[in-house]
């Protein structure tokens, strides 16, 4: 049975020139979600609005089953969060965050902060507030995951971050799903991150969610078909998105269905070509953003 660790309900938030929601969103345990859109179309406002960093104007959120609201002190302890929290504390070393960040959590693992500490190459004397902006980063980071959360909430985690610490934030995020026990849900940017971590998608446009889908479910059903001819009723077809030429082209989210249809028609496919993830998500991008 599919346990949900997050369950998310006409979760609704007003700005002044921006509504997100209402939103409804479940995660699973052992999923990894990857929050793509545009900017400003409310991924990083999603996050906060779950680390009850911002007040909701509505809905529920729901944590193994109880609402965080009401128990939020043991949900903040089995939640790891990176995404600006720390900036207040400027003024202070890491080694003195740390003290601060580690008596909060009851299942904080010194040896694993300090195996982080030289993984990352993170001087602990250094003021947190004059820290490059990829070592605040990687510090961020480094304190959402030293108390073995068991859901982390990531806003675009490697952004500013050198290359060789990006692939140890993704071999660490990997290692951290290895059990099937824990959760992610990360903002990005980044394809890459994408296609190494994350099993789910779930595009904002705008504040509401448009799309959300299994990764190998984008695999299966969206590719590019060359044909021979091209009639009304395969133009008319609701899963052909685009057709394009010269050679002639189409797009389609439902592979099986359009073969299916051209084969009826005795159209010969030339060539069949699966899209790739990006492609993909560009798509919903660009074609709910023009
Ligand atoms: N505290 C706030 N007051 C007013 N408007 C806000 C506030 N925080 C965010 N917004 C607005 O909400 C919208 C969504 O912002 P958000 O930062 O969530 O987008 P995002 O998807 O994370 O963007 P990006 O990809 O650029 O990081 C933006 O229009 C932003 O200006």
């Amino acid at each position: 049975m599919n346990i949900s660790v997050l369950d998310i309900k006409g979760l609704t938030k007003h700005f002044k020139r921006f509504t997100l929601g209402p939103l409804d969103l479940q995660i699973e345990k052992g999923t990894a979600m990857g929050l793509v859109g545009a900017n400003g179309s409310g991924k990083s406002t999603l996050l906060r609005l779950l680390m009850n960093i911002l007040q909701p104007d509505g809905g529920t959120i729901e944590f193994l089953g109880q609402r965080t609201k009401e128990n939020e002190t043991e949900f903040k302890e089995r939640v790891g969060y990176a995404g600006e929290l720390l900036e207040p504390f400027g003024h202070v070393t890491i080694k003195e965050l740390s003290s601060m960040v580690s008596y909060w959590y009851p299942k904080w693992d010194n040896h694993r902060y300090e195996h982080f500490l030289k993984r990352y190459n993170i001087d602990e004397g250094a003021k947190y507030g004059k820290c490059s902006k990829g070592t605040k980063k990687k510090v961020e980071f480094i304190f959402s995951i030293c108390h073995d959360p068991q859901l982390l909430l990531l806003d675009e985690p490697s952004v500013g971050v050198d290359i060789s610490s990006q692939r140890k934030i993704k071999e660490d995020l990997m290692s951290f799903m290895e059990n099937g026990e824990k959760s992610i849900i990360m903002a990005t940017h980044a394809i890459d991150e994408i296609k190494s971590i994350c099993d789910i998608i779930t595009v904002l446009h705008e504040g509401r969610i448009i799309y959300s889908v299994n990764k190998d479910e984008i695999y299966e059903n969206w590719a590019r078909i060359w044909v021979s001819e091209v009639r009304e009723q395969i133009a008319r077809h609701p899963n052909v998105l685009s057709i394009t030429g010269s050679p002639l082209q189409l797009v389609t989210n439902n592979l099986r269905a359009v073969e299916e249809e051209l084969r009826k028609e005795q159209i010969s496919i030339t060539h069949i070509q699966r899209l790739a993830v990006e492609e993909v998500l560009e798509h919903y991008i660009e074609t709910n953003s023009a």
